[in-house]
């Protein structure tokens, strides 16, 4: 395959530009002279991709579980929890940074933060979370907001599990309304244990599940500890209070009822 160029010459496919490399590395602009800048920039932006592959990779999920093919699930799943290990271990990386050196060109952030990740939202999104006021940090009509507030409008990963589990014979209470939180609910937990104690692919499914939810609050956990190392007790540049915030932040779970059952298992 060959492309062509602005000047209409014919080019063949390469490295480069197969992977837009002159787009990719020239997209890191440090706004200091710091030699640590760098490193900030890239760690961000390989977390973005990655986050990126994750929305492929879950919207694929949904689709799986909702055709009931339980294979496929689980293989997703596998991929997911297999990138999402390698976002958190990357945390080691940007640990590197010592406190002095992020305070050389920690001002030049001014107020951009971490609560802009837009694609970070709209995976809590797709997982389950449901909760308006991370929108605040998007203005209004813009197309993150927009990506945002349809993913918590659309089923959750929670739903489509749900899903999953009626396509395969369970009989269990639908959620009446996608777009609320995930309320812990006894009858589904019955559901569940039953699917535990068949053994089949179903509760291999939901260990991922469950998997997927501890890797969560593994990042969360990591990236405290992180600021916690870094900035000590610093207010944010987000505007909120820092590593207080993000400590309330932590044993949130995903999918409670995967928790609660396993008292009785
Ligand atoms: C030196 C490194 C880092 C520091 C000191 C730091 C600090 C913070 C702080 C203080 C907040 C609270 C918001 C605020 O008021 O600013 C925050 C939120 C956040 N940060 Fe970081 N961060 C770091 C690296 C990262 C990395 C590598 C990522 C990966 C994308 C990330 C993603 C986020 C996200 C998604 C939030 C929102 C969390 C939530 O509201 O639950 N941060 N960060
Ligand atoms: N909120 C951090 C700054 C920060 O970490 C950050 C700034 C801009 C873009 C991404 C960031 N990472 C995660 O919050 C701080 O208060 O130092």
């Amino acid at each position: 395959m060959s492309k062509t160029d602005p000047t209409g010459t014919r080019q063949a496919l390469s490295y480069a530009s197969y992977l837009a490399l002159d787009e990719l590395l020239d997209a890191q602009r440090p706004r200091s002279d710091e030699h640590d800048e760098l490193l900030f920039i890239v760690i961000h932006q390989v977390y973005e991709l990655w986050f990126k592959q994750l929305l492929h990779e879950t919207r694929y999920l949904q689709e799986n579980l909702e055709a009931g093919r339980t294979a496929h699930a689980t293989r997703t799943l596998r991929r997911i929890l297999t990138v999402l290990k390698v976002v958190v271990e990357q945390i080691d990386v940007l640990e590197t940074m010592t406190p002095s050196q992020f305070s050389s060109f920690r001002a030049r952030l001014d107020a951009s933060s971490g609560f802009q990740s837009a694609q970070f939202r709209e995976l809590e999104a797709v997982l389950g979370r449901r909760d308006e006021r991370v929108l605040t940090h998007y203005p209004e009509d813009s197309a993150q907001r927009k990506r945002i507030v349809d993913a918590m409008s659309r089923p959750s990963l929670f739903d489509s599990f749900l899903t999953y589990l009626a396509e395969s014979g369970y009989s269990l209470p639908r959620r009446a309304d996608v777009t609320r939180p995930v309320e812990p609910s006894p009858d589904l937990q019955a559901v569940l244990l039953k699917v535990y104690r068949d053994d089949g692919g179903q509760s291999v499914v939901a260990e991922h599940m469950v998997d997927l939810d501890e890797g969560m609050q593994e990042w969360r956990y990591r990236h405290v500890k992180m600021v916690e190392r870094t900035i000590g007790d610093k207010t944010g540049t987000g505007g909120s209070s820092g590593a207080t915030y993000l400590r309330s932040t932590l044993f949130r779970p995903m999918f409670p009822d995967l928790w609660a059952v396993r008292s009785q298992l």
